[in-house]
């Protein structure tokens, strides 16, 4: 199910640092569109508080009508919210599907009890979490790999595990950091074939955090760029980089590596 998202004059401040600095974007329903930005610009800082696990200093951030700010992340995860990392965050030491599995639980009635006194609606149930994880792994093409251990998949197969495990708790809208990263060029297009797929088959709303240019402007249809916590510019990809406030943010940074 598609869902608008609306993040309307946030601040983050730690401390003396404003991290993010009076936000406002409107993602629409159905829509991709991506968060750009030099190093440190306040990019993870804005899924942190999109998914509860930062509570902005000010501002709002609405999901479908749902007001987010105050909510604790596995609240935001019932009503429709699912992320993936920039550093993947998998169980290494469990299978494929148990990592897609330890998704399911926000949207289940699963308890411990359950799981050791299994009625039969519980086995029903039990059931319907392992074809919806396997649903999910067939969709991302490594549903050969269920009882492999994660640490043990390529790196390329991993970030397709996080993504089928966002997938399984069935959002509304996908929030991906850096998803491309250390992917080489094949994978990259694969990846973009596999978003647009995603896209249009969960009927979801996707906000891509993402450094590679190239897949920033296959893939967007919105692009949101970030600078020392402030947006800069918004709008379609070639809009946005041949906008000469975005060159200079990233030159700038640049030379200030060099
Ligand atoms: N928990 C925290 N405590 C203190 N400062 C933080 C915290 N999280 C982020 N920051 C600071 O907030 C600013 C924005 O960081 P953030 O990670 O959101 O940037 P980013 O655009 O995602 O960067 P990158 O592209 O390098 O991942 C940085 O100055 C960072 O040091």
């Amino acid at each position: 199910m598609t869902s608008s998202l609306t993040v309307k004059n946030v601040t983050l401040k730690f401390g003396g640092l404003t991290a993010v600095n009076d936000l406002s974007f409107d993602i629409s329903p159905g829509s991709i569109s991506s968060i750009i930005g030099p190093n440190g610009a306040g990019k993870t800082s804005v899924f942190n508080m999109i998914t509860g696990f930062y509570r902005p200093t000010a501002g709002q951030i609405i999901l479908a009508g749902n007001q987010l700010v105050g909510k604790k992340p596995s609240q935001i995860t019932r009503l429709g919210m699912a992320r993936t990392f920039q550093n993947l965050r998998l169980f290494p030491n469990l299978t494929v599907l148990d990592n897609v599995k330890s998704g399911m639980h926000s949207r289940t009635s699963q308890t411990v009890w359950g799981a050791l006194w299994q009625t039969r609606a519980q086995r029903r149930e039990e059931t319907f979490i392992e074809d919806s994880a396997r649903d999910c792994l067939r969709f991302v093409g490594i549903e050969d790999s269920c009882d492999r251990i994660a640490k043990n998949l390529p790196y390329g197969a991993q970030r397709y595990l996080e993504i089928a495990r966002a997938l399984a708790t069935k959002p509304r809208v996908l929030l991906l950091d850096e998803p491309a990263a250390g992917l080489n060029y094949e994978e990259k297009e694969d990846l973009i074939a596999l978003i647009k797929r995603i896209r249009t088959h969960y009927e979801l709303t996707v906000l891509i955090i993402e450094h590679d240019m190239g897949l920033i402007k296959k893939i967007s249809e919105k692009v949101i760029v970030l600078d020392y916590g402030q947006k800069i510019a918004e709008g379609t990809p070639e809009d946005v980089l041949s906008n000469p406030r975005v060159v200079e943010a990233y030159l700038g940074k640049e030379e200030e590596a060099i």
